[in-house]
């Protein structure tokens, strides 16, 4: 028998076709006699090549190999073989790009460009839906309930989201087929709650799953029609199994090695960029569409960085990375290049809009480096988030806000020692299913703020509060104030008394009333209650304070008090 050869070869799926699927790597001359077959894992790919120049693609495990050779050997009838593997190249990292990152087809070819720039990756991709096309389709859902049956192909957010895709498909020049039995299955939808008159939590999540459905499948075609070879995944399919609360689906531990195990069995089958629609998952008791929150797109991609341990996950943005505050507040925040898994997610869980609140988990329990990047400005460094980092020199890291926030205070009916009173008021919570975000403890009282987010609607938010007080007034007096902010103060409470001084001093001079304080356990974060309508100033006189007037890091080395006290020396400019 002749001798067969073993070329070493790198199938990575950036490598523009039309490339028969291997590089002309060089050959080892070796006997399919001598293959080291024990070391061989099962499933692998090779290509055969024949001598007479065709060559035919078998997956074969270890145990195979010798004789799916020797079967080709026959078959061919001929004797000069060489035998290549096809590389088993790992995914290295995912890339999830958020909706204004895929705005548009102009957009979606720049975000093809960027990933082309990196030829030494194998990324998983992940997409949120384009632009606002999420915020469109709860719009027309919930037009749709009220507008009548003969009217719902005319709501006007279903036009903006046809002429979207259907101008995003013709600028790239991809077959629009799929996506038109796509617009026209989500018109049929509108229809339907137009005739029900009714959106439930779970007819919302398959709504808005148009928007990812529709961006992966688009950005698939147009990658493939480049030369790219790419394969669309929707989440709910692929092994995306949540808790059945819809809106607000939690991902599942089955989750992980299912995605592994789908993602990793076409790669071996037939090698190809994975594109995987964010933010949706897969109901485990109904097995209907759910989602992952807003902006769930995040977690989608920390969940599959986690599940391919992967060595990076990087989420493109519209930001230099995670900045000192949010930009829309004041426009001077600057990108924070460090930052530990616990400051954000603590950052996320206050409002920073940035990150999906749960998305961190994932990468912690997985420890894996999370990239925040700028898809506009790929060449900023952006921020990396790890573990741990030197916090020594580190004061402050970032000032969030949340707003919308209703604060309760409520003390005892009776006097001191009352024992279990402070589990008997968080059982209340329990009960109603309602979370809560800031809390401030004594034996008799407690000061607590309730996560807006958890109250879907105003009219529920409105039955919830009542509902809320009447059992709370069962052992306490209890006084509601509406229109609270929580201004977070994300960085190293190791310093809290200098980080405290400082912004005490800067609310102070603003003459702002702080209602309330809390110091997180997870000693990263300080939160102060103010009033909503005074919470953007402060926000931007805090950051002036903390950013914009030298190296806070220096002070930590100074005398606190005396003539050196770090207080006489703040300046807070109105
Ligand atoms: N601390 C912060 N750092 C950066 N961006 C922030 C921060 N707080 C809020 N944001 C907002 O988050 C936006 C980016 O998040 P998001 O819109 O969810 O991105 P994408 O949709 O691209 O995933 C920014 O445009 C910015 O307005
Ligand atoms: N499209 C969803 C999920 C998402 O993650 O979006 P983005 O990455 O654009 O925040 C939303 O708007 O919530």
């Amino acid at each position: 028998m002749a001798a067969a050869r073993v070329r070493c070869h790198s199938n990575a799926p950036f490598t523009r076709l039309p490339q028969s699927g291997h590089r002309n790597s060089p050959t080892l001359p070796i006997s399919p006699n001598r293959v080291d077959f024990a070391a061989l894992k099962s499933p692998r790919k090779f290509l055969l090549s024949i001598g007479d120049g065709s060559s035919c693609t078998r997956r074969v495990s270890g145990s195979c190999l010798k004789s799916t050779v020797r079967a080709v050997l026959d078959e061919k009838k001929t004797d000069a073989i060489r035998e290549t593997e096809v590389e088993e190249k790992r995914f290295t990292c995912v890339m999830k790009f958020g909706g204004s990152s895929v705005a548009s087809a102009e957009r979606m070819k720049e975000v093809a460009e960027l990933i082309l720039t990196f030829p030494e990756e194998s990324p998983v991709i992940v997409l949120s839906a384009m632009g606002k096309t999420t915020n469109n389709l709860l719009l027309a859902g919930e037009k749709a309930v009220s507008c009548g049956v003969s009217n719902a192909s005319e709501i006007e957010e279903l036009s903006i989201i046809k002429e979207l895709h259907l101008r995003t498909v013709k600028e790239l020049q991809i077959d629009p087929s799929v996506f038109l039995s796509f617009l026209e299955e989500l018109e049929q939808l509108l229809k339907g709650i137009a005739m029900m008159k009714e959106l439930t939590l779970r007819t919302r999540d398959y709504l808005v799953s148009f928007g990812e459905c529709l961006s992966t499948r688009i950005f698939a075609a147009y990658l493939n029609k480049i030369g790219v070879k790419a394969r669309q995944y929707d989440a709910f399919e692929i092994g995306f199994i949540t808790t059945d609360d819809f809106t607000n689906g939690d991902i599942l531990e089955a989750t992980y090695p299912a995605v592994a195990k789908r993602l990793y069995d076409d790669w071996v089958d037939d090698p190809a960029v994975p594109i995987v629609t964010g933010f949706l998952g897969k109901g485990w008791k109904t097995g209907a569409v759910t989602t992952l929150g807003r902006g769930g797109s995040d977690l989608t991609a920390t969940t599959i960085g986690k599940a391919l341990g992967l060595q990076e996950i990087q989420v493109w943005k519209d930001v230099d990375g995670v900045l000192t505050c949010d930009p829309t507040i004041y426009k001077r925040a600057t990108p924070v290049p460090f930052l530990t898994f616990d400051e954000a997610a603590e950052l996320a869980y206050f409002g920073a809009q940035v990150l999906h609140p749960q998305s961190m988990r994932p990468a912690r329990e997985g420890g894996i480096p999370v990239r925040v990047k700028n898809s506009y400005n790929p060449k900023a460094p952006g921020t990396i988030i790890t573990k741990t980092r030197d916090m020594t020199k580190t004061v402050l890291t970032s000032i969030v806000l949340k707003r919308n926030v209703t604060m309760l205070d409520i003390a005892s009916t009776r006097m001191l020692g009352q024992v279990g009173f402070l589990a008997k008021v968080f059982s209340i919570f329990e009960d109603l299913e309602i979370s809560v975000d800031v809390v401030a403890t004594s034996e008799v009282s407690l000061s607590l703020t309730l996560d807006p987010s958890k109250l879907w609607s105003r009219e529920l938010i409105q039955q919830e509060l009542d509902h809320v007080v009447e059992e709370l007034e069962k052992i306490a007096v209890v006084n509601l104030s509406k229109g609270r902010a929580i201004i977070s103060l994300i960085g190293n409470v190791q310093h809290s008394s200098l980080i405290l001084e400082r912004a005490f001093h800067v609310l102070w001079t603003k003459g702002i009333n702080v209602q309330m304080i809390s110091q997180g356990a997870s000693k990263v974060n300080i939160s102060l209650i103010v009033n909503d309508d005074e919470a953007e100033g402060c926000v931007e006189a805090l950051h002036k304070s903390f950013f914009e007037s030298g190296d806070l890091s220096e002070l930590l080395i100074q005398p606190r008090f005396g003539n050196g006290s770090p207080v006489s020396a703040l300046q807070v400019e109105n």
